[in-house]
């Protein structure tokens, strides 16, 4: 048995798993690759848990034909749910809900800085300027988000406080808080829009959300909305982002992530007066590794007795089913 860990583990890490497979009796070989080599150490890997950054030749390592399950280190599965995968009987598993806290934080930050006009502040205090300029208010406002897994669902715990009006939809529209007002199906994101003057993105990228985000629907948010992406940057049609927010359709924007990473220098996007970019980092947190690696641990006993690993991608769809998500602490 051999497990290939590619994220940034410390001897601690790798030691906590090395007793999570002892007192499951389990003998292993747990391999710390680095980048470079894992291509060379997953070919004949039994487990893989790894992140979203690390180039894995994915097709030759489904050919070898020994991998036997993938965890990933990050809640958006795009990064591994290529064909060979998706077609293959390899189970794969996601992070999400391990960095929903910090994602909040960074929504609410990417929300308020752009409802409170922080970008032109910003640009006038570092030419020495005292202007003021006119902000929006939270407090009050109706906001949409649209992906309501874990991150979508912590993210609402945290803005109920605000008093504002919170609607949400989900593939799974079920176990709506008493807090969200409408939990919608994903098919209703039409009628949502001009219900909010806030959306939020929380869905995975897959074929179904690419380019979701583009002028028409922009046009169906009232005039002056904001958005916030915290997902992934092609869920958003950039070009059309950029002429909402030049023509006032948008009043502002937070965007922790872009179509292309990093966004390139010739980008409209970057001349935006109030449109914050941030170089997803939404899911920096320090406690990261030592969360991921309990996370792991857990998944790692649930794996050798047999049980269904939490957080159990369906892989056609590209994020876990409620009854598997971790939000949920499925038994
Ligand atoms: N910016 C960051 O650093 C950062 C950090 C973590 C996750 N993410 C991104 O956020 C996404 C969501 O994370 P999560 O942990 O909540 O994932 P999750 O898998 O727990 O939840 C995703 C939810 O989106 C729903 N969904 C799927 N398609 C939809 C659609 N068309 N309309 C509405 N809802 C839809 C699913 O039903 C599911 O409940 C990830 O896929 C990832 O791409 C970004
Ligand atoms: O999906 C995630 O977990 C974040 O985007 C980090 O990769």
């Amino acid at each position: 048995m051999k497990i290939v860990l590619c994220y940034p583990v410390e001897d601690r890490h790798v030691a906590q798993i090395r007793t999570t497979l002892q007192q499951a009796g389990v003998q292993a070989e747990v391999v710390d690759a680095g980048q470079e080599r894992i291509a060379e150490q997953l070919l004949d890997a039994d487990i893989y848990c790894g992140h979203a950054k690390v180039p894995v030749p994915w097709p030759e390592v489904v050919a070898a034909g020994k991998l036997k399950w993938i965890q990933s280190s990050a809640a958006g599965m795009d990064h591994c749910l290529v064909p060979e995968v998706i077609a293959s009987s390899i189970p794969v598993s996601s992070a999400s809900g391990i960095l929903a806290d910090q994602v909040a934080d960074h929504t609410m930050a990417l929300l308020c800085g752009s409802m409170r006009s922080l970008p032109v502040f910003f640009r006038a205090q570092q030419k020495k300027e005292f202007i003021r300029r006119p902000t929006r208010d939270l407090h009050g406002s109706r906001v949409g988000i649209v992906g309501f897994g874990g991150n979508g669902r912590r993210l609402a715990e945290v803005l109920s406080p605000f008093k504002t009006r919170l609607f949400a939809t989900d593939c799974f529209p079920e176990d709506k808080p008493e807090y969200v007002e409408e939990l919608l199906g994903a098919e209703e994101l039409d009628s949502l829009l001009p219900r909010v003057d806030v959306l939020i993105l929380a869905a995975p990228l897959n074929d179904e959300t690419r380019g979701m985000i583009d002028g028409r629907r922009l046009n169906l948010m009232p005039r002056g909305s904001f958005l916030v992406n915290m997902a992934r940057g092609p869920l958003v049609v950039e070009e059309d982002l950029a002429d909402a927010l030049e023509s006032g359709q948008l009043a502002g924007a937070g965007i922790d992530v872009t179509e292309v990473e990093p966004l390139a220098p010739e980008s409209r996007l970057w001349e935006q007066p109030n449109l914050i970019i941030t170089p997803h980092v939404g899911g920096q947190k320090s406690s990261r590794l030592d969360d991921m690696t309990d996370f792991f641990c857990l998944n790692l006993d649930r794996w050798f007795r047999g049980e269904t690993p939490r957080n159990l991608v369906e892989k056609k769809l590209g994020f876990p089913l409620p009854e598997h998500a971790n939000w949920k602490k499925a038994p």
